[in-house]
């Protein structure tokens, strides 16, 4: 479960912008793929459109072998700021989506406590969105995109608005969650270092139009941590990542 699954997908947004252009593009089960790529260049538009919010324009795509027609609790989404409700409380904000689903109380509860309790958040439950850090702020955003128990995790530069440290700790975080949960893993980023140390498979975008012009399994062993940054393999991934992208920019 959690496959994701585009064929010859096109997007062309009103007033004429060819987002993406005959893309071809799986995720299997429980596999972790980036989606790398200079900002522009429609990694977003394949991340909203698989979770529902937008509309193909031509070719087809599946979630579990199904068509996308709207947004569902299978798909969880986590932005770069994250969407919590400020007037709400961690704990609050985290069962709001159950609650929503009318799941039973004697359910959601223990599963909201054991993300929080994994997500580090265990001591902040009374505290409001306002008086946490940025990364505490997206580890909430994760933790609710966790309780829903989706089928795949749909990330969009979720880390990009952190600061270098806080954005490793959550990256090894990330890592740690994924080795336990083995969600299907979406992850939207523009950051080499960060797509080859999370991903089995980094894809890379090209732009107008929008289409992947390489795909590139990681064979670098789990677990992986922030020491796996400097190790050689890394960097051979890095220069071949790179020379792929130069050699796209000078296409272009
Ligand atoms: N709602 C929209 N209406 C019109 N054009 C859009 C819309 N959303 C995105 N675009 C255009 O589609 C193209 C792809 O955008 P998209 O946001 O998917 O790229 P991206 O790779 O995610 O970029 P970034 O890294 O900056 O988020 C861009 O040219 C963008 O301007």
């Amino acid at each position: 479960m959690g496959t994701i699954q585009f064929s010859l997908a096109s997007k062309t947004y009103p007033g004429g912008v060819l987002a993406l252009e005959n893309v071809d593009f799986t995720v299997g089960e429980g596999e972790f793929v980036a989606l790398l790529g200079p900002s522009g260049c429609g990694k977003s538009t394949l991340l909203n459109l698989i979770a529902g919010f937008e509309k193909l324009s031509g070719g087809q795509m599946s979630f579990n072998g199904d068509a996308v027609a709207k947004p569902g609790p299978d798909r969880g989404v986590v932005f770069q700021e994250a969407s919590l409700l400020p007037w709400l409380n961690v704990w609050e904000n985290v069962v709001f989506g159950p609650k929503v689903q009318k799941t039973p109380r004697d359910i959601y509860e223990p599963r909201a406590r054991e993300i929080l309790r994994i997500m580090g958040l265990e001591a902040f439950h009374e505290a409001l969105p306002v008086q946490l850090s940025g990364g505490m702020r997206q580890r909430v955003g994760i933790a609710r995109a966790l309780v829903m128990q989706p089928k795949a995790l749909l990330m969009d530069e979720p880390f990009g608005a952190l600061d270098a440290q806080t954005r490793l700790s959550m990256q090894e975080l990330l890592l740690d969650i994924w080795q336990s949960l083995k969600t299907t893993v979406l992850f939207v980023t523009h950051d080499i270092d960060e797509a080859i140390l999370l991903a089995d498979r980094v894809c890379v975008m090209t732009a107008r139009p929008g289409r992947i012009t390489r795909e590139i399994p990681i064979d670098i062993p789990r677990p992986r941590s922030i020491n796996t940054l400097t190790s050689g393999d890394f960097t051979t991934y890095k220069a071949m990542i790179m020379a792929e992208m130069r050699g796209l920019h000078a296409q272009h």
